[in-house]
């Protein structure tokens, strides 16, 4: 096949997005090849091995090495020579000491790229960056790569969630293509070939506007979550019961039941970093006013954290310090071994810092936990670091821990306590079995 047919891909940054898209890309039927800088990612990569917890993704790996249609390199002059379209999926994460994204890492993918593109290629960003980025690093292409005005950068950006991304690869609801011309959409829509053709719809655009979105639905999200949980601190100051509310709230399909479910809050790599960058972005642009709502929704959501340690307290009669808690949960959300900005972890090391006895479970997240946080102590299962608790604080909705008995756990417990900071345990069922059961804004 023509390469304009069947592009080969490049996928540069191969973490949790970068891996997924270039094993899922592999299993399509591109031929396939993922660059990291990180040697020890690649080694286990390339030796059957996934550097990131995600349900199907260990499957792919294999049968995608078996086809022969995926290798990971650590070499960008081999990347060059290989590809035809390049993704750049490397990290954007939050810059120490401000709000704004620091977008070094990807400078650096196109700056190491650039100057080996002998050929016409297509560029394509997909991580999440601050609006204007692109224009700037279509700049940095023009001047870098040899090959001038015949390669060029477009915006692709991802919304694939951590513990569903294999599925939302293979069938995300939108493609969008930022894009500076035809050709450039011709060759998108030649290497997302499959997933067009299992429906996915494109919204062709700008490079600014398929930045924006990017932002936009994540702020949208984040939003959507912090309102029920600002509406569940009405709720706990009027005795009136949050959970109902949102279920009623569901039931109008404007709203809808997605997003709304309230408790701890949202955290992990993706939205409340994004909301704090966009924030900052827009500020720096003068349209401040615009996204000024988002610093609220970032407070709302650092507030439950804060009400879930005060829920803790007012469990154990205000004596925090020598209790024992059993913590449930690491990872920001089920499904996942992420631990970046986990709101479970925040609470857990709240309560060690304030000279609670705090041992944490969690089913994928005790290794990347352990490492993080060592002052932490962590046991083997949910019922393991409960016994002799004083208190049982579910921090993050696994789905063993919904399915955990209350007459087997209050065996194992000294006191039967237990903070519900998910919204997912059935509060009859746990108080007829003698619990104390508190959960964020239900009475
Ligand atoms: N995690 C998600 O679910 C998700 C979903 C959609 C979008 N995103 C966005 O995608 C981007 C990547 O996120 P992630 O969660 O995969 O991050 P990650 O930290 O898991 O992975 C980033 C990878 O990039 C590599 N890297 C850094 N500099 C590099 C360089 N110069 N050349 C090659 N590789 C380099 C790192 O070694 C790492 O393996 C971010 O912008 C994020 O906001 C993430
Ligand atoms: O009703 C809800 C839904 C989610 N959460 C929490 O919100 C956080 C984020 O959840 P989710 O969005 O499912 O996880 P991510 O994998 O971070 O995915 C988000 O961030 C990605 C990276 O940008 C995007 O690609 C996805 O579209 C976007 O959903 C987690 O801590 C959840 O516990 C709630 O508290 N209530």
């Amino acid at each position: 096949m023509s390469p304009i047919d069947s592009p080969r891909l490049t996928v540069i940054g191969t973490g949790y997005l970068g891996a997924t898209h270039a094993i899922c890309m592999a299993v399509l039927g591109y031929d396939v090849l993922g660059v990291d800088v990180d040697e020890e990612k690649i080694a286990k990569l390339q030796s059957g091995e996934t550097p990131i917890f995600e349900p199907g993704l260990p499957e792919l790996l294999t049968k995608a090495l078996e086809s022969g249609r995926l290798r990971f390199t650590t070499s960008y002059t081999e990347a060059a020579r290989f590809g035809d379209v390049h993704f750049i999926c490397v990290g954007t994460p939050q810059q120490a000491g401000s709000d704004a994204a620091d977008v070094s890492y990807v400078d650096a993918a196109v700056r190491s790229l650039a100057p080996h593109l002998d050929r016409r290629a297509l560029v394509v960003g997909r991580s999440t960056v601050p609006v204007g980025t692109a224009e700037r690093l279509t700049g940095v292409l023009r001047e870098l790569a040899p090959a001038g005005s015949g390669v060029e950068l477009a915006w692709n950006p991802e919304f694939l969630r951590e513990g569903f991304a294999v599925d939302d690869t293979l069938h995300p609801d939108r493609l969008v293509f930022g894009v500076q011309s035809d050709w450039a959409e011709e060759r998108l829509r030649a290497a997302f070939r499959p997933v067009l053709e299992y429906g996915a719809p494109v919204v062709r655009t700008d490079l600014a506007t398929a930045e924006l979105v990017k932002v936009a639905a994540n702020s949208f999200l984040a939003t959507k979550i912090s309102y029920i949980n600002a509406m569940a601190e009405v709720c706990e100051a009027v005795g009136a019961d949050v959970k109902d509310l949102a279920d009623a709230l569901a039931l109008d399909d404007r709203i809808g039941g997605r997003f709304l479910k309230p408790g701890l809050g949202f955290g992990g790599g993706c939205l409340p970093k994004d909301i704090r960058a966009f924030a900052h972005r827009a500020e720096e642009i003068g349209v401040g006013q615009a996204t000024s709502f988002l610093r609220e929704v970032d407070k709302i959501n650092q507030r439950r954290r804060a009400r879930t340690v005060d829920l803790v307290g007012e469990l154990l009669g205000g004596r925090i310090a020598g209790a024992r808690v059993a913590a449930w949960g690491a990872a920001f959300k089920p499904n996942s071994d992420d631990i970046r900005d986990a709101p479970a972890l925040e609470v857990a090391r709240t309560l060690h810092g304030l000279g609670a006895d705090v041992r944490v479970y969690d089913p994928a997240a005790l290794g990347n936990a352990r490492r993080a946080f060592p002052e932490l102590s962590y046991g083997d299962s949910a019922l393991d670091v409960a016994r002799g608790a004083d208190v049982v604080v579910l921090l993050t909705e696994w789905t063993e821990f919904r399915e955990v008995d209350p007459e087997a756990l209050g065996a194992v417990v000294d006191h039967r306590r237990i903070v519900d900071g998910r919204h997912v345990l059935n509060a009859g069922r746990w108080r007829a079995a003698d619990w104390e059961y508190r959960a964020l804004g239900r009475p």
